[in-house]
Formats: structure tokens, sequence, C-alpha cells
């Protein structure tokens, strides 16, 4: 400041003049970012439909209990494998026997895929019109460990304060449950629909559906889908600062997932004699403590994220807008404060997680094994090899094995231009207004990963709103949900079997001009 102050005091011209120049470009690069932040940055023109909302239907006790009742049945996933296989049939009988009344209309089948698995399939009038699929799954993560820290009973379904507490009442039984009340209201209220309807249930997603939705693809074949949607990112309000406006992430892309055991055999012997260097648990400590301060790059700038904080930058403040709709040149600062909050630094970068530590059978006896899991969420631009050899080169100890025990690359992003992205948005605004849709990224893994031959149009979107911190609640403690929230979820799947439908020949068209 005491430099321009005598710069602009002195009778130095020369000075004054380079003083002037530097001021207005200054000014004009300010402007320009200006402009790019106000007028190539616009809310595309999928954020800014307004549309009338849809009369609601009332959820009833009968439903409410059924809902409830689902989640008392303990379809656990512990791993491949290694699930609660009699709840798993408990639930099935359920399903069968409280929506029996679906699968009695002619034009209904319900198949068991390998001996677990749901798939309805609800057979269209119209042959010409190409099927979707609605997915979902019935088991969920453990509650073990947990329990003491649970407010209820994770599968009593108690409901308190208008909540619903238990596990599975977000992941995902509110999305299968949800479907099924709003397909029997929807073929009461509208009889056999224009376009065939596949419901696809998983019963080992929590497990990497290698039983499950493997299964149900290899029974479709070569059947083509116009879409798919399944569980996903959701309406979350407030992710950060300054983001007042409920945004409703819809997951056009799927990040991937590796799975590394990382293991080291050494001599072990008595306690009171240990050698540091060759202790197996403080190998793997060393490898985990580099694996904390190496994180994985980040690709701002470069991957599916930048689209959406561009497009989420239309819904901020003046700075913040201008900065996120000029990540090119603000990335370090971009960057350093989105790395501070683990929602938003999982979408920058591939992430590391240590899941799994074992070692040790006695307290004075040295182990001679160690073990730990390190589960990663691969970013788009990454690969499974990459992400491997970028962990190696980190632990660089060539005691340490490792043993890849699951991989699934990143999944390509769909188009928001298809049919079933605009019905999904335009549902969206139906049942929610006020919130501002925007294609997204799904950090996690979803069954739909296993329908990509069937389909190009895969989307990953839960109906509901919550908060910035009910996103702990997924495999945490207190899972709940909103009475409110699951009718909603009700009348989000009824607007989507009734859109679909009505978005035929014409209406297609007609549908897409519109959004
Ligand atoms: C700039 C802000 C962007 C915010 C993006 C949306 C926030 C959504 C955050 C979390 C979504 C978590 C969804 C969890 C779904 C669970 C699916 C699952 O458990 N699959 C199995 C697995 O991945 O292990
Ligand atoms: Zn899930
Ligand atoms: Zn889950």
């Amino acid at each position: 400041m005491k430099i321009i102050t005598k710069i602009i005091n002195s009778n130095n011209k020369t000075m004054k003049k380079i003083f002037a120049c530097l001021s207005i470009l200054f000014s004009l690069f300010f402007l320009f970012l200006v402009y790019r932040a106000y007028v190539v940055n616009q809310p595309c023109k999928h954020q800014i439909k307004i549309v009338e909302s849809a009369s609601k239907f009332q959820i009833n006790n009968e439903i409410l209990n059924r809902f409830k009742n689902s989640l008392k049945i303990q379809t656990v996933s512990y791993g491949q494998n290694n699930q609660n296989f009699s709840a798993l049939k408990d639930f099935i009988s359920f399903i069968q026997t409280e929506f029996s009344d679906i699968e009695a209309y002619k034009y209904a089948k319900l198949d068991i895929i390998n001996n677990y698995s749901l798939l309805y399939k609800i057979q269209g009038s119209d042959l010409a019109l190409k099927p979707y699929l609605l997915a979902a799954h019935f088991d969920v993560v453990p509650a073990d460990g947990q329990n003491d820290n649970w407010k209820f009973d994770p599968f009593s379904a108690t409901t308190d304060e208008g909540f619903i507490y238990g596990r599975g009442t977000l992941d995902d039984k509110s999305s299968m449950l949800g479907q099924l009340e709003a397909l029997r209201i929807f073929l009461k209220k509208n009889g056999q629909p224009r376009r065939t309807i596949y419901l696809a249930y998983g019963h080992d997603e929590e497990a990497s559906g290698y039983q499950g939705a493997k299964s149900i693809a290899k029974f479709l074949g070569n059947t083509t889908l116009e879409f798919v949607l399944d569980e996903g990112t959701m309406i979350v309000e407030k992710v950060f600062k300054g983001l007042d406006t409920p945004l409703a992430y819809i997951g056009s892309t799927e990040k991937g997932y590796l799975t590394v055991k990382f293991f080291v055999n050494t001599t072990g012997g008595h306690s009171s004699m240990p050698n540091p260097e060759e202790s197996a648990i403080f190998i793997v400590a060393d490898a985990i403590s580099k694996m904390k301060k190496n994180k994985h790059p980040s690709f701002l700038g470069y991957g599916p994220e930048t689209t959406l904080l561009t497009r989420i930058a239309t819904n901020l403040g003046f700075i913040k807008r201008v900065l996120l709709s000029n990540i090119w040149i603000f990335r370090p600062a971009i960057e350093f404060i989105l790395s501070m909050n683990p929602t938003t630094d999982s979408l920058l970068r591939t992430t590391t997680a240590v899941t799994i530590v074992r070692s040790g059978v006695k307290e004075n006896v040295l182990p001679s094994y160690a073990e730990f899991y390190v589960n990663h969420r691969i970013h788009s631009l990454q690969s499974c090899k990459e992400v491997l050899d970028y962990d190696l080169a980190v632990i660089n100890d060539k005691r340490i094995n490792y043993e890849i025990i699951d991989c699934s690359e990143p999944i390509k992003t769909s188009s928001i231009e298809s049919l079933g992205y605009s019905i999904i948005e335009h549902t969206t605004y139906q049942i929610f207004p006020g919130v501002s849709a925007v294609p997204s990224i799904m950090i996690a893994l979803t069954d739909s990963r296993f329908y990509t031959n069937l389909t190009e149009n895969i989307y990953r979107y839960l109906p509901i709103r919550l908060l910035n911190e009910d996103l702990k609640r997924y495999h945490g403690v207190d899972e709940r949900i909103t009475t409110q929230g699951y009718e909603d979820m009700i009348n989000f799947y009824y607007l989507i079997f009734k859109n679909t439908d009505d978005a035929h020949l014409d209406k297609t068209r007609e549908l897409r001009n519109e959004l």
C-alpha cells in the first residue's frame, strides 16, 4: 500500500505510467474473471427449470409398518459369501407376501436370480419403447461394534420425533420398499405401463454385488435399456458455507474401487527382547503412517469434479462464484479449501481408507505376521493399477507384500441430455420444489456398475433431502430417515413411473425440449 501511495504522490512520470497500465491490466483481468463467472458460467438450462409441483400421496400406517418390518430383518453382509443367508430368505418371503398383488398381474413376473436376488419385470404394452430399470439392494452393512453408540437398537426400527432409526433406512431398503409401494400405486391407478419396467434388487451389494447384480445383468443378457436409476448421491443442504440452495446431486458417474491387503512376515519371538526393526507391527505401522502422509494427488481442474464445481458456482455469492468459475487460475486455493472437508476432498482424488488391521495372538509374543487392508475409491482419471503403483512407491518397503482383494475401474460419465436424466431431474423438481439439480459424482460403489452393457444412461440418485451432517450416518451410527422422507421417496418413484410412461413418442421430444 505504501509503495502505491509513494508512486501516486511521486513526480516520476514513467513510474506513474507503468502503474496506470498495470492497474488497467489488472482491472481488465478482474473483469474477465467476473465475465467468466456471470456470463460464461450461467446456470445451465437443467438448473433453472421451474415445474408445477405434483399432488402427493400420503403415507399411511400400513405402509410405514411394512417399511419398519423390512428393517427388522437382519440381512447383513459381512463380506463376499459371508452373509446372513437365512435372513435373506426371510426377506424374500416377506417381500413376496407383502407385494403378492404385484406378482398377480398377468403382465408382471418375479424371477429369483442366483437364489437370493430379485428381478421384477412389468411387461409394457408398447414393445417399441426401450425398457428401463430401477435398482436397489436389500442387504445392509453390519452395526456390530456400534450398538452401544446407537440411540436405539439398529434393527428395532424405532420411531422417535419423526425419524425411523435403523440399518437400511438410507442404504438401501427405503429405495427398494419405496419403489415397490410406488409401483403398486402406479399399477392400481394406471394399469399396464406402455414401457416395460424392470426392478432389480441385489442381495449382496454391500459385498461387491458379484452374486446379485452381476447375475441379474447376465440374466438380462443383451436387453437394451433406456436408462438405469440406482441408489446414489442425494439432495444435500449446506455441503459448504455459502451454499444455501439445496442441491440435488444426480450421480452421472461413479468412482472406482480397489481393496488391497498389505502384509509382512517376520521371525517373531519373545516380547522381552524386541527388535523394533523386525517387528511386523512396526513395519505395518510405518507403512500406514506413510500412506496417511501421502494422499493420492488431486485432479481438480481435470476430471468431472470440475464440471460439478463450476455448476455449483452459479448458486454461490460473488467471491465464491468467481473463484469456482475460474478453477484454472485459483486451483491451489480451491484445492486447499476443498481438501479440508472429507466429502469435498473425496471428489478431487482417489481416497485412501485403512479399514482392517490384524496381528498378534498373545501379549508376550512378538507376532511374526501383520496385515492391513486399504480401501481406495478411485478418481475417474486413474486406474486400479496406477493407484496400486502409487501405494507401492509410497510404502517403498520390500518386506511388505500385497494381494489385490477387489478391483473395479471407475465408470464413465453418462449424458445429461438423455431421457432418463431429464425425467429424474424433472421429477426432482416436482417433488422437491426449491432445489436445484446438478449432475454429480457417486463416490461409493453401486450395483449399477454391472449394468453398463445394457445402457449408456446410468444414474445414481437417492431422492431424499439430507443435511451435510447426516452423511456420516451411512454405514455409521444412528442411520435414520424421516417419515416425510420416506413418503417423498414413494411419491418420487411413483412419478418416475408416470413420467417415464408419459414420455413416449412425441411426448419424449416435448419433455426433452421443455427441460
Ligand atoms: C461439492 C459437494 C458435492 C457433494 C456431493 C454429494 C455428497 C454425497 C456424499 C456422500 C454420498 C454417500 C452415498 C453412500 C451410498 C452408499 C453406497 C454404498 O454403500 N456402496 C457400497 C460401497 O461403496 O462400499
Ligand atoms: Zn447401498
Ligand atoms: Zn452401503
